[in-house]
C-alpha cells in the first residue's frame, strides 16, 4: 500500500475535523525530524496514522482491546488512551504496517512511555503542538519545541497531568513514568 492510498483509507476513518488535526501533525512532525535529525519519512507515516481510530466507536475499540490482548489496564483508564493502542493494532492488521518504531510511535502518541524513541517524540510532540492546536501554554510548548524534545515534552505532559488532576480524574501512569525518565534524560 503507497501512502496516497493510506491517506484515503485514513481519511475515511475520521470527520474532516480530525482530518485536518492530522495533517497538521503530519507537518509539524516532519518539521521537528528535519530539527532533530529524525526520520522523515517514519515521522510522517506515524504521524498520519496516529489517530487512526480516534473515531472508532467505543464499543468496537473495547472489543479490539479484549480480543487482540491489548493491555487490560486501559480498559479501566481513560477512554481517550484507547485509540493509540487500537490504531497501532489496526494499520498493522488492515495495512500491513509492521515497522515496529512506526507503530510503537502511534501506540505511545497519547500516554508516553520510559524510553520513549526519537519518532514517539516527534509524534507525541507534534500531536501538542500542531497549528490547530490552541489551548492555554500551547505557544509555551512550540516555543519549548525549538529547544528540546525532551524539555517541550515534559511541559506537555505536565499540563495535562494537571488538567487531568484539576477535573478529578484518573492518571494513566505510563504517562508519568514517561515524564519522570524524560526528565533524567535532561540532567
Ligand atoms: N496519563 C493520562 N491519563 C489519563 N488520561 C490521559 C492521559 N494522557 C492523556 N489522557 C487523555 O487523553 C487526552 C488526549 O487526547 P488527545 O490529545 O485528543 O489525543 P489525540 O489528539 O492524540 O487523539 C487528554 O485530554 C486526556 O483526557
Amino acid at each position: 500500500m503507497n501512502l496516497e492510498m493510506l491517506r484515503e483509507a485514513t481519511r475515511a476513518q475520521m470527520p474532516d475535523k480530525r482530518w485536518k488535526h492530522t495533517l497538521g501533525v503530519v507537518e509539524t512532525a516532519i518539521k521537528l525530524a528535519k530539527r532533530y535529525g529524525g526520520d522523515s519519512a517514519k515521522s510522517e507515516l506515524a504521524a498520519l496514522l496516529h489517530d487512526y481510530s480516534k473515531a472508532w466507536a467505543i464499543d468496537r475499540m473495547e472489543a479490539v482491546i479484549r480480543e487482540n490482548r491489548l493491555p487490560p489496564e486501559l480498559l479501566v483508564h481513560d477512554k481517550e488512551l484507547w485509540h493509540a493502542h487500537v490504531g497501532a493494532w489496526a494499520v498493522r492488521t488492515e495495512h500491513g504496517i509492521e515497522d515496529v518504531e512506526v507503530l510503537d510511535a502511534i501506540r505511545y502518541h497519547t500516554s508516553g512511555r520510559e524510553g520513549m524513541t526519537q519518532l514517539d517524540k516527534i509524534v507525541c510532540l507534534a500531536d501538542y503542538i500542531e497549528p490547530g492546536r490552541d489551548f492555554p501554554g500551547v505557544d509555551r510548548l512550540r516555543e519549548l519545541a525549538k529547544q528540546s524534545l525532551e524539555k517541550a515534552l515534559v511541559a506537555a505532559f505536565d499540563s495535562t497531568i494537571e488538567v487531568l488532576i484539576q477535573r478529578g480524574k484518573r492518571i494513566f501512569p505510563q504517562t508519568v513514568i514517561a515524564r519522570n525518565d524524560l526528565i533524567a534524560q535532561l540532567k
